[in-house]
């Protein structure tokens, strides 16, 4: 099994290149199965995630074209040869689970298994489902898979969201473009990712509005056909590279970053003490400090504009080595605090009570060994060891694989000691 071993204190400077988003990228290749024409999406990222959600794809019958090391995908859904998405493929991750609704509206029946995905919280599926009854689909959840059927196909539908699920918009989304009349969808989320899935959804004909606002109107059209498109910026990617640089100290300089995505986290590290300069127009985020105090700085997770939970952990990672202390309160998943005992390991203090953590600074970190136990909680862990004193090994780092790419590579390159080894090399 693969680890990291980094050795900290080094400030990193230069130049960071944002890669793709993750979970923009998800959501658009199942995208790929509303059309007979093919999809082609570039600024793909090279990750474990992506490249088991093409397997999914191919395992449909999706001819998939994505050369390794290329970041432009083509997928065609022409003739699907099976509607069913194993129990194997959909339980590494939470994204797979959408290809349900693009095969429902298509092909009138799917066959899904439950998904799997970050252990952060129960994450139940309901709203999703519940969407589709709306849409008039008949849904049977039976030994781990959700079977669906709509003989007459959706219809369109008023779903109002009880509370803002970034997946079940999405998902009925993508599922509304091929229903027969108007779906209009309230509270809905209002991440970044919803307008780069609706901005790529028109371009293959589809009739959508507020993407990106809590209220989307999609207006079904019988056909959808094949477009271009790139991925937006990682903005989870792009804010873990400038609270590493924030952490560790330096001056770096991240492009292709999604600027305006990431107003909740830049105006946290302003607060912090961190000089953050941004150029909306260059698509650029320059992070520097220079060896001055951090301030303790409390944040609460919220929806899309509010401060993201999947930076949480590296921002409590940071905050370890605050002068004061800060609050940090987790309100969209329950169990989304399992970086804070391995972030004890390597000194910081932190005392987790309920949904909040409370987190002393501490002057210095120490190097030690950790356990990555998901995918933000992993990337919380390289920013603390980079900012420690000696070496810290992390473990189980096939967390870090489903969503950052190359992290060892970028990171080497603006000048921070982190190398991958693995059993056979030691
Ligand atoms: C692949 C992907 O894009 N993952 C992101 C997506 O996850 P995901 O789409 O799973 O997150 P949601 O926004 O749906 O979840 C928000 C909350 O709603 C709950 N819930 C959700 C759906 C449902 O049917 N019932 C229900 O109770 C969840 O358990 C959670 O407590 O948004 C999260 C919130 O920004 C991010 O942390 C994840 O990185
Ligand atoms: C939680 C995440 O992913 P998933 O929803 O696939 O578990 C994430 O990207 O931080």
């Amino acid at each position: 099994m693969d680890r990291l071993k980094i050795t900290g204190g080094k400030p990193l400077s230069g130049t960071i290149p944002i890669s793709g988003a993750k979970n923009s990228a998800l959501k658009l290749m199942a995208a790929a199965l509303l059309t007979p024409e093919p999809l082609t999406l570039t600024n793909v990222p090279q990750l474990a995630d992506t490249r088991f959600l093409s397997q999914l794809l191919q395992t449909l019958g999706v001819e998939v074209y994505w050369p390794k090391g290329d970041s432009t995908c083509r997928m065609n859904a022409e003739s699907l040869t099976s509607t069913i998405a194993p129990y194997e493929q959909v339980r590494k991750m939470r994204a797979s689970f959408n290809v349900l609704g693009p095969l429902l509206a298509r092909y009138g029946h799917a066959t899904v298994s439950l998904p799997g995905g970050c252990a952060i919280g129960a994450r139940p599926v309901d709203l999703h489902l519940k969407a589709f009854e709306a849409m008039g689909a008949d849904l049977v959840v039976e030994e781990g898979y959700v079977k669906a059927a709509a003989i007459r196909g959706l219809k369109g539908a008023h779903i109002v969201f009880p509370f803002v699920s970034v997946g079940a918009t999405e998902h009925a989304m993508l599922a509304a473009t091929l229903a027969e009349g108007e779906t209009v969808l309230e509270n809905a989320a209002r991440e970044p990712e919803i307008a780069d899935l609706a901005d790529c959804l028109n371009a293959m004909g589809a009739k959508i509005s507020g993407g990106g606002t809590a209220t989307v109107t999609i207006q079904g059209v019988e056909k959808l056909h094949g477009t271009t498109h790139a991925v937006m910026p990682d903005r989870i990617e792009a804010g873990t590279y400038a609270m590493a640089v924030a952490a560790a100290g330096g001056d770096v300089t991240l492009t292709n970053a999604p600027v305006s995505a990431l107003s909740a986290l830049t105006g946290a590290l302003r607060d912090a003490g961190v000089s953050v300069e941004t150029d909306k127009q260059a698509s650029t985020m320059r992070i520097v400090r220079n060896g001055s105090t951090l301030n303790a700085v409390s944040v609460d997770t919220a929806p899309h504009p509010g401060f993201p939970t999947d930076l949480q952990a590296q921002f409590m990672a940071l905050m370890t080595l605050a002068n004061g202390t800060s609050v940090i309160r987790e309100n969209i998943f329950e169990n989304r605090f399992m970086h804070a005992p391995e972030l004890s390991r390597l000194g910081a203090n932190i005392a987790v009570r309920g949904h909040e953590a409370i987190v002393k600074g501490v002057e210095t970190l120490k190097g030690a060994p950790v356990m990555a136990t998901d995918l933000r909680a992993s990337v919380s862990l390289v920013i603390a060891a980079l900012a420690a004193q000696g070496e810290t090994e992390v473990n189980r780092i096939y967390h870090l694989d489903r969503g950052f790419e190359r992290l060892e590579e970028k990171l080497s390159a603006v000048g921070a000691d982190i190398r991958r080894v693995s059993d056979s090399e030691e």
